[in-house]
């Protein structure tokens, strides 16, 4: 039998799927409505035994409402069960806290009650939604606070203690929104961080093309569309000539200008389809979906020689940059892992016949 701890209790409705706001929203109603259940059913029964009948059944039917809203949460896992338990909790407790203040409930305590409301509004509600709420209850309350001889109230309150609840009631308002608010605003300068920290930890900053982890993701995306749909995928490894040499030759800061406008180069001559990624060091992988062998060897050749043809100013001396290819398709014979294997034997090849060569897998068998 499956143990349940506290934690899984207060999480029950919560899924990995639904976003951490959601979720964090679902152990609020959780937590809320057991707490709500709990008290207002031992009150309840407080009220009944004390004889205030009304006042127990009043709880009783609270408490009922309470712990219905927390079970339609857990019972209908989706955004309609998790509105409707949202708007019966705070429904709920808007309904008792007003009966409690217009009948004083049990020796005029009902009112201090008064002050769950306004966490709980922007708890569920959110900064905007429970604002509203606020207003409208509070515009409620001071009517019946100051309806004229207190025509709408069953329990007398002196003027004072009803200026100063309503006074003390809007502070209460006042600072859970200002919470609710700094909350929201941190939660969303933490998500904006989090995809920037994402967005850093899959691309390479000095060409800004995705790195290797990054290539990894979206290559798996375009494996898997490769099984489904059959169509050609190839792969190109591109490795720079003598770049060693290059960095020996006009230093490390010059030889990551020659690696930037190389990534230029191969970006400029795809399509958009197409990834080019930088694999490491001065390597970089191309992915190019739905196109064969051939095609990608024609694609080579046309930025094989917009590399030979474009000279790198470095120094005010003009360099000649130059790349060796290693191309090969992936099909239902040639895993991924092989793909890259053979691509890179491949690459290896075009450096032995010179450099500044392309070769494909399929010619070396
Ligand atoms: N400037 C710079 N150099 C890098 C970077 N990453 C790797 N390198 C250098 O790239 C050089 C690669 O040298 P090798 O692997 O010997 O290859 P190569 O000189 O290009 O020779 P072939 O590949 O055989 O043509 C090494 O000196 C690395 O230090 C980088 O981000 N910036």
């Amino acid at each position: 039998m499956r143990q349940i701890t506290a934690n899984s209790f207060f999480k029950r409705g919560c899924h990995p799927d639904f976003d951490e706001e959601t979720n964090r929203r679902i152990l609020v109603v959780n937590l809320f409505s057991f707490v709500g259940y709990t008290i207002t059913l031992v009150l309840g029964f407080y009220a009944l035994f004390s004889g205030t009948w009304t006042l127990g059944f009043s709880l009783l039917t609270a408490s009922l409402i309470f712990f219905l809203a927390s079970q339609i949460q857990v019972a209908y896992r989706n955004k309609v069960g998790q509105v409707v338990s949202v708007y019966l909790l705070t429904g709920c407790l808007m309904g008792l806290e007003t009966y409690l203040l217009v009948t004083g409930g049990h020796d005029n305590t009902g009112p201090l009650w008064l002050y769950i409301l306004p966490p709980v509004a922007m708890f569920f509600g959110g900064f905007k939604r429970g604002l509203i709420v606020m207003a409208v209850f509070t515009l409620l309350i001071t009517i019946i606070l100051f309806s004229p001889h207190g025509s709408l109230l069953l329990t007398h309150y002196s003027d004072s203690f009803k200026t100063r609840l309503l006074l003390s009631f809007c502070t209460v308002t006042f600072l859970s929104a200002f919470y609710e608010s700094s909350r929201q605003n941190t939660y969303e300068m933490m998500r904006m961080l989090s995809a920037q920290f994402e967005q850093q930890a899959l691309h390479d900053t000095l060409t800004s093309l995705p790195n290797r982890r990054g290539i990894s993701q979206l290559l798996d995306q375009e494996i898997k569309r490769h099984y489904r749909t059959q169509i050609p995928l190839t792969l190109i490894l591109v490795d720079v000539d003598k770049f060693k040499q290059i960095n020996d030759t006009y230093g490390h800061n010059n030889g990551d200008i020659v690696l930037q406008r190389t990534a230029q180069h191969l970006r400029q001559n795809v399509r958009r389809q197409d990834i080019v990624s930088r694999w490491g060091g001065e390597e970089f992988l191309m992915v190019l979906p739905e196109t064969s062998e051939q095609s990608a060897a024609i694609l080579a050749e046309k930025v094989r020689k917009t590399l030979e043809n474009t000279a790198v100013w470095l120094e005010e001396r003009e360099i000649k940059v130059t790349a060796s290819f290693g191309i090969c398709e992936i099909n239902s014979d040639i895993s991924l892992n092989r793909g890259l294997s053979l691509a890179d034997k491949a690459l290896y090849k075009a450096k032995q016949l010179g450099r500044n060569k392309i070769v494909c897998a399929h010619d070396m068998a």
